[in-house]
Order: structure tokens, then C-alpha cells, then sequence
């Protein structure tokens, strides 16, 4: 049977990167087949050739239900049957449901103006194909991240898309929403529609892949039937180690010595909205990895945003048993406080800036003597934690806005750890990363620790949070559900606490 898509030879090269070499890949209609690799091994550049937002190097052929083409732009792709759904979701919020779906092509009446009762009919027929419950006339900005992305796929299949690209699409959702999710891309797939699938979470790739391709290094290293491969092969494929040789023993660095103590955290304005934290109290040791785990929408980022300044609070906190009034973020830096954001592109980086200059942005003052800036020690600490995290770029000097997703990550991983603060908050630290990268980063975060910084992680990741954490705490609907030893944490525990 011809693929639905074909490409042979692909190429691509940015000054200094070549992000592919020669990638061979073929799409079938109807298959769920999962695109893997490490941070930086070509996935989302070979996915904008596909999509027409990047032209491939001369040289490489494209065939689309076995006919040569040369995909020109998005809107011809799309008319050639392909669409993609990005991480960063391209819905508007400020308009309904059915604007959004057909945005740029609504349907016109007779008089020339919208059809609005076809444009919502027609919506409500896409969304009830796809068997969810959304309003046609809600506003989008109204729904949550999993409910935005299922608009996208409504569009995706508006546009009688035989091919869906899916760019890590579960890496913001709830595990219920991603779920939901996953059984809405087998659906697809069984209506013939080919789904490509990126991503870097293994039980998911077991979970819904037909087939598996692996790109290392732009270029491709094998394509198998998902039944053909196991975790070992997989993770050996992507990343050239053994899985068990990835993640090393749990060492404990805690000590007795409380560090920082958290007393009734509250919220300071009743807020109808959203999470309600309230009388949120634990002890931070010093060495130590403390956990926070809960459900999307427990309120893990609103306590550690009181806790860095950016959310007022009522409650107390002290450093060193003195207590401190953290009003701004640069209450809390001058507390030695550092705080790794869940929202890398728009909190933790400048995307204009070089890789350098994010870097030492924290800390700049430290290669500074009288008004000049030595450069070399900065590049050269820089550069250590190039080696450290394997930030993949071609030198300190590039722009982090053409890093990969998962550098960008380990960028702002850096330029914080870097800062050597006493105490270090770390929201999601591994989200989009590849599972190499992941466990160097638990490594740097245990040798943070071994130094005797304070780290608390914050993670929907529950496997994670087991792996890393001393002790985990649980939040429930803004208050501790559960205060759990490592010893006592299981994936059970820790569940039933954020679930009640
Ligand atoms: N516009 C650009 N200019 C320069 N280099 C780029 C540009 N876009 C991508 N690159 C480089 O190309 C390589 C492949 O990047 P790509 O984004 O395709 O990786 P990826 O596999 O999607 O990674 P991740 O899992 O981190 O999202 C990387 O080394 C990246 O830094």
C-alpha cells in the first residue's frame, strides 16, 4: 500500500547545526506512529518541513499519496490533508468555540455576513464526532489547557485533515485530560486519519503507538512496530545507555538543620477563581529534596509563587529562623531564594538573548570586578554547565531561541543552579525532556543537595517525584493532604492523599 506520506533523503541545515541528515520516514493512513529522540535530534524541524513552515536542503523528496510535492507553506499543507497541533496552543482566547475552529474561513450567508448558526452547528457536529461536551459558543479563554487542545483537533478535522501532527501533546494535561486524550488519537486513527505522535514519556509511546521511529542526532536510527520494541530497546535507541544504567541510587543529603518554615500560607485576596491556598505549613532542612506533588489545580504553583514573591500571602515564613517578608521576586533572590519556572518561554527566558547571556542573567555580578565583566570566566562556567546538562548548541554564543524545547529547559535549569541559591524551587523541571536529560538532571539536583542547597521539586510527574524526593508533601484543593517519608511514599499513598 502507498503511504499517505514519503519522505526520502530529508536535509536540513541552520548556520553551524545540521539539524537533519538524509531522514527517511513514511506515514501510513490510519497508523498512530510516535516520533522519539532526544532534546535536539531533529523532531520538531523534520515536523515544520512536513507542515511547510521550514523548506528542506535540496536534495530530499516529499510524496504525498505517492505524488512529489513541494510543500509551500502551512495553508498548502493543509490542503494537501496535513495539520499540526503545537505544545504552545494557537487558539485565540478571546473568541467562542466555533470562531475558533473556523477561524479565517467562517462560513458566509446569503447577506455576506457570518453564518453563525451553520459555523456552530457545524462545530457542534465536529465535537460531538470526536464524542466530547464542549459549547460551540463558550469562550475558549473559559476552558481548560485539555479542553483547548481538543478544540484544535476539532479544527484539525474540520479541514478534512488525513494527517494530524501532534507535538508533544500531553506534556501540559491533567492525567485525566491526557487520557481523554489518547483515546481521542486511537479514535482518529481508526477512522484511517495517520497521527504522528511526539513525545517523551514511555509509558505513553507503549500506551499508544502502532509504530515507532527514532531520530538520534538528525538522522534516523530505526523505525519499528511499537509489539517489535521494549523500554530497554527504545531508551538504548534514543539515548545509547542502558535505562538502568540511567538513573543512579537515591542518596539523602538532608540534615536536622530547618532551613526555611512555611506557616499558615494563605491566600491574601479571597479570590473566587481558581485554587484557594489555605494555612499551608511544612519545614524545609537543609540538603534536602522535598517533593510537592497534586493534581492540576491543587495549588502547587501558588505556594511556591507566595513563597518567591510574585503572590501575595498572609502567613509567615522564615529563613535561618529569622522570619522575612517576601513581597517581589527580589525579596526572595536576596533571601536565597531561586525559583525554575514551569513557563520557560515566557518567565525563565530571554529567547533573543545567547545561551551566555540567559546563563549568568542571574548572576552576572559573580564575573564582574570593578565595572568590567569577565567574559572568559563566564563563558568557561558557562560552558561546565553545557557539558553537565548536554545542552545541545553549537556554542555559548547561540541565540536560545533556535534551541530545541528541552535545551531551552536545561538552559534555565542552569542559569538558576548556577546562582547557587540556598534554597532552590524547581516547578516541573523535566517537562519536555528526553530521558537521558532527565536523569542528568536529577543527578545535578541531587548533587545540589549533596552541597547542602534546599531544593524543593514541584511535579505532575509522580514517578519522578518519588524518585528524587526525601520526604513528599500532597496538596489537595489548596491545603497538605499528606506529609509523606520517602519510606512511606508510594505511588498508592501519595495518590489516595491528592485524591482524598
Ligand atoms: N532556527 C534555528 N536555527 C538554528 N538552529 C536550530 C533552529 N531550529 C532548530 N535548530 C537546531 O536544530 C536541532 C534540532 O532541533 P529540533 O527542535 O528539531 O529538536 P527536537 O528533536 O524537536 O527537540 P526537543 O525534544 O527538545 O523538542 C537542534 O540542535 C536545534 O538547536
Amino acid at each position: 500500500m502507498t503511504p499517505f506520506l514519503e519522505m526520502t533523503g530529508i536535509s536540513k541545515t541552520f548556520p553551524g547545526v545540521k539539524a537533519l541528515d538524509h531522514v527517511d520516514l513514511q506515514l501510513r493512513a490510519g497508523e498512530v506512529h510516535v516520533l522519539a529522540g532526544e532534546n535536539g535530534a531533529g523532531k520538531s524541524t523534520l515536523m515544520k518541513i512536513m507542515t511547510g513552515v521550514l523548506r528542506a536542503d535540496p536534495g530530499g523528496v516529499i510524496e504525498v499519496e505517492g505524488e512529489p510535492v513541494t510543500i509551500k507553506d502551512p495553508v498548502h499543507a493543509r490542503a494537501l490533508g496535513i495539520s499540526i497541533i503545537y505544545q504552545e496552543l494557537a487558539v485565540v482566547n478571546n473568541l467562542t468555540v466555533a470562531e475558533n475552529v473556523f477561524l479565517a474561513r467562517e462560513p458566509l450567508g446569503p447577506s455576506g455576513l457570518i453564518d453563525r448558526r451553520r459555523m456552530n452547528a457545524e462545530t457542534r457536529a465536529v465535537l460531538s464526532e470526536l464524542g466530547v461536551e464542549i459549547d460551540p459558543e463558550a469562550m475558549v479563554g473559559t476552558l481548560s489547557i485539555g479542553q483547548r487542545q481538543l478544540i484544535e483537533i476539532a479544527r484539525a478535522i474540520s479541514y478534512r485533515s488525513k494527517l494530524i501532527i501532534m507535538d508533544e501533546p500531553t506534556a501540559s494535561l491533567s492525567h485525566h485530560e491526557s487520557a481523554t486524550l489518547l483515546r481521542m488519537v486511537r479514535k482518529l486513527a481508526g477512522q484511517g486519519i495517520g497521527i504522528v505522535f511526539i513525545s517523551h514519556k514511555l509509558e505513553e509511546i507503549f500506551e499508544i503507538a502502532d509504530r515507532v521511529t527514532v531520530l538520534r542526532d538528525g538522522r534516523t536510527v530505526d523505525t519499528r512496530p511499537a509489539d517489535g520494541m521494549t523500554r530497554d530497546l527504545l531508551v538504548r535507541l534514543m539515548v545509547d545507555r542502558d535505562l538502568d544504567q540511567l538513573f543512579g541510587h537515591h542518596r539523602s543529603h538532608a540534615t536536622d538543620e530547618v532551613l526555611m518554615s512555611v506557616r499558615g500560607l494563605s491566600e491574601k485576596r479571597a479570590n473566587d477563581e481558581g485554587v484557594h491556598i489555605s494555612d499551608v505549613s511544612f519545614d524545609l532542612r537543609r540538603g534536602e529534596v522535598l517533593g510537592f506533588f497534586g493534581l492540576v489545580g491543587a495549588g502547587r504553583t501558588e505556594v511556591m509563587e507566595m513563597i518567591f514573591g510574585s503572590r501575595p500571602y498572609l502567613g509567615e515564613i522564615s529563613i535561618s529562623g529569622r522570619s522575612v517578608r517576601i513581597a517581589s521576586p527580589s525579596d526572595a533572590i536576596e533571601s536565597g531564594i531561586g525559583f525554575v519556572t514551569e513557563d520557560r518561554q515566557s518567565l525563565g527566558l530571554v529567547l533573543g538573548m545567547t545561551v551566555r547571556e540567559n546563563f549568568s542573567l542571574t548572576h552576572l555580578s559573580e564575573y564582574c570586578s570593578f565595572d568590567f565583566v569577565n567574559r572568559r570566566r563566564e563563558t568557561s562556567a558557562c560552558e561546565a554547565y553545557i557539558k553537565t546538562l548536554g545542552i545541545k548548541t553549537p556554542s555559548p554564543e547561540q541565540k536560545v531561541l533556535n534551541l530545541s524545547g528541552g535545551n531551552q529547559q536545561k538552559v534555565v535549569l542552569a542559569k538558576w543552579a548556577a546562582r547557587r541559591p540556598r534554597i532552590l524551587i524547581v516547578d516541573e523541571p523535566t517537562r519536555g525532556i528526553d530521558i537521558g536529560a532527565k536523569a542528568e538532571v536529577h543527578a545535578l539536583l541531587n548533587r545540589l543537595a549533596e552541597e547542602g542547597m534546599s531544593i524543593i521539586v514541584v511535579s505532575s510527574d509522580l514517578p519522578e517525584v518519588l524518585a528524587i524526593s526525601d520526604r513528599v508533601i500532597v496538596l489537595k484543593e489548596g491545603r497538605i493532604s499528606g506529609e509523606l517519608s520517602r519510606e512511606e511514599a508510594t505511588q498508592e499513598g501519595v495518590m489516595l492523599a491528592a485524591t482524598g
